[in-house]
């Protein structure tokens, strides 16, 4: 039996005034899956993540999240299916690390309604997996771009969601973080719908890839049957080497 698919879009289509910035997307995720979204700067990628997390308003097409329609979601229903690390943060009000990783918990929360001692566990467990323990009482704003990734990264996890939605989130992360970040989302066990630029990462972590290409899915598969020499060089304008090794793909750009 196949898996049960967690996010199925359906000819997504989205303008702003008469730019057509998505072209008929379709794209699906099934339960467990780590799926990557690639693509040039100007494709589609973010666009594509904020109409799935409601930042965004589709003109045409359909979103189902657990067979559920998006568009008829409540924003608290959204909350317990989706979470999302999105690329810009504007959080400007003065939080600790630990009430924004709590935030996560909020979805489950009556109005006023305080958090558990269980709900305090996971939020401190979660900033101490993500290595932020140091900074639990620390002001949010005056974290550096990795740090604050990090912390938004143990909020999207304590959120407990089926679903989470990733939007470049390692373009702060140094590269042991980067690693660190993405192997722990990978052992989450969660469905993942990630954007991503680096191809080396999204080769090592995802089960499938979407390539986004002015607007539209010009082609999805698995890392190595589809990320080749040819398509670096539509995609990017690069002339690269591609290996393939043990099912990994190893990129050499000339
Ligand atoms: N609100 C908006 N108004 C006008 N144009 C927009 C708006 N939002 C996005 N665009 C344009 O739509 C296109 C797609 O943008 P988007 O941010 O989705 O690309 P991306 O693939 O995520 O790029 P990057 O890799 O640089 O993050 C770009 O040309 C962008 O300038």
């Amino acid at each position: 039996m196949s898996k049960e698919t967690v996010l199925n879009i359906h000819e997504l289509e989205y303008a702003v005034r008469d730019f057509k910035i998505l072209k008929k997307v379709s794209l699906e995720v099934k339960k467990g899956e780590f799926v990557g979204v690639i693509g040039p700067n100007g494709s589609g990628k973010s666009t594509l993540l904020k109409n799935i997390y409601k930042v965004a308003v589709p003109d045409r097409g359909k979103i189902y999240v657990n067979g559920c329609d998006l568009a008829h979601m409540t924003n608290r229903q959204m909350a317990r299916e989706i979470a999302v690390v999105a690329q810009e943060n504007n959080t400007n009000f003065d939080f600790t690390v630990e009430e924004v990783v709590a935030m996560g918990r909020y979805p489950y929360k009556r109005m006023m309604e305080p958090l558990s001692d269980s709900d305090i566990a996971a939020v401190q467990q979660m900033v101490r997996t993500v290595e932020m323990e140091d900074f639990l009482k620390s002001s949010f704003l005056n974290l550096s771009g990795g740090e604050k990734q990090r912390v938004l990264i143990a909020r999207a996890l304590v959120q407990d969601t089926g679903l989470i939605i990733l939007d470049e989130p390692t373009n702060h992360l140094d590269i042991g973080s980067q690693i660190r970040t993405l192997q722990l989302m990978k052992n989450s066990g969660k469905t993942i719908l990630a954007a991503l630029h680096d191809l080396g990462i999204a080769s090592k972590y995802c089960d499938r890839i979407y390539v986004m290409f002015e607007g539209k899915i010009l082609c999805k598969g698995k890392p190595d049957e589809i990320i080749n020499a040819e398509l670096i060089e539509k995609l990017y304008g690069v002339h690269a080497e591609v290996f393939g090794h043990h099912g990994r793909t190893f990129i050499d750009y000339q």
